[in-house]
């Protein structure tokens, strides 16, 4: 604890009660060997259950390119919650409380929210997951900035970071054609996606996912999935996150994943990247 109360730097950030929550949230399991594996950068081949805690992870990757989908699902197979921050951002807006207002502003622009909120709500939704016992995560969409990979980083130990990769124009597809139930709030696509490899990359081939009958009726479409809105927030996405990308190249953390096409093809050599192959296998068989 003493050795992160030391790297903090609160001038550094407009509202240092916002990281002293994270921190509150985050300073239990990782704190003691921060310094000693940063030091030895050397995380891959990831393990499932780093020190035997549970694991926290970080998945990065363009709007649409299936975070929440991979993430989800290893959130299932490593009992880990799944903390999406677009979700908690969407909640907000649902509430229709006083932040809602100005975060729909934000969200129809494609702009990102402020490090200081983005911060609060996911203080607040790690502290409720602590109530209910959970621990370790899978971080889908935290963080986006470097400013926010330094702040995770002075609070807690990032195990894996995985980075998912779709070709551009795929994206776009992919953002276009998808759906949420209102009701589940499960994902689907109605994109059936097509792409010719460019440069010697294979082709890309994603058959639509599409819901089941009792969801059909209740699919709505994200208000910031609009083409304008997707092509802005993948602008943002290269300025802002991609460097994000490096900085965890650079602590030997980053495993690179070019998903071959749909969930059928990825799911199976997703797992064989991340070496819990086996692990499937066994939750399959006991199940
Ligand atoms: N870490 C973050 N920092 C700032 N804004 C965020 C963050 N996470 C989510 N948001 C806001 O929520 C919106 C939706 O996020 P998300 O569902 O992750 O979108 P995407 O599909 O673009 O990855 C973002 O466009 C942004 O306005």
């Amino acid at each position: 604890m003493a050795a992160m109360n030391r790297l903090l730097k609160p001038s550094q950030f407009s509202s240092s009660s916002a990281i002293a929550s994270l921190r509150r949230c985050l300073s239990s399991a990782a704190a003691s060997e921060t310094e000693s594996r940063l030091k030895s950068r050397s995380c891959l081949p990831p393990s499932a259950d780093p020190k035997g805690r549970n694991v926290q992870w970080v998945f990065l990757g363009c709007p649409g390119v299936g975070k929440g989908t991979y993430a989800s699902r290893l959130s299932s197979l490593l009992s880990v919650p799944h903390i999406a921050t677009g979700d908690l951002v969407r909640q907000v807006l649902s509430s229709h409380g006083p932040l809602s207002h100005q975060l729909a502003e934000i969200g129809n622009q494609g702009k990102l929210v402020s490090d200081e909120i983005i911060i609060r709500l996911l203080s607040k939704r790690l502290e409720a997951g602590e109530a209910k016992g959970e621990s370790g995560f899978i971080l889908d969409g935290f963080p986006r900035t470097i400013r926010q990979a330094e702040i995770l980083d002075e609070v807690t130990y990032i195990d894996l970071v995985v980075n998912l990769k779709l070709p551009e124009n795929v994206l776009l597809e992919k953002c276009l054609g998808r759906r949420i139930c209102s009701e589940c709030g499960k994902n689907f696509n109605v994109a059936s996606i097509n792409v010719k490899g460019e440069n010697g990359n294979p082709d890309i081939s994603m058959a639509p996912l599409l819901s089941p009958p009792q969801c059909a009726s209740k699919l709505i479409t994200r208000s910031d999935d609009t083409e304008i809105v997707v092509k802005e927030r993948l602008r943002i996405y290269n300025e802002k996150s991609k460097p994000l990308e490096e900085f965890y190249r650079n602590q030997g953390k980053l495993l690179e994943f070019d998903l071959p096409g749909g969930i059928p093809e990825s799911w199976p050599k997703l797992l064989e990247a991340l070496n819990l192959d086996d692990r499937e296998e066994k939750q399959s068989a006991a199940a």
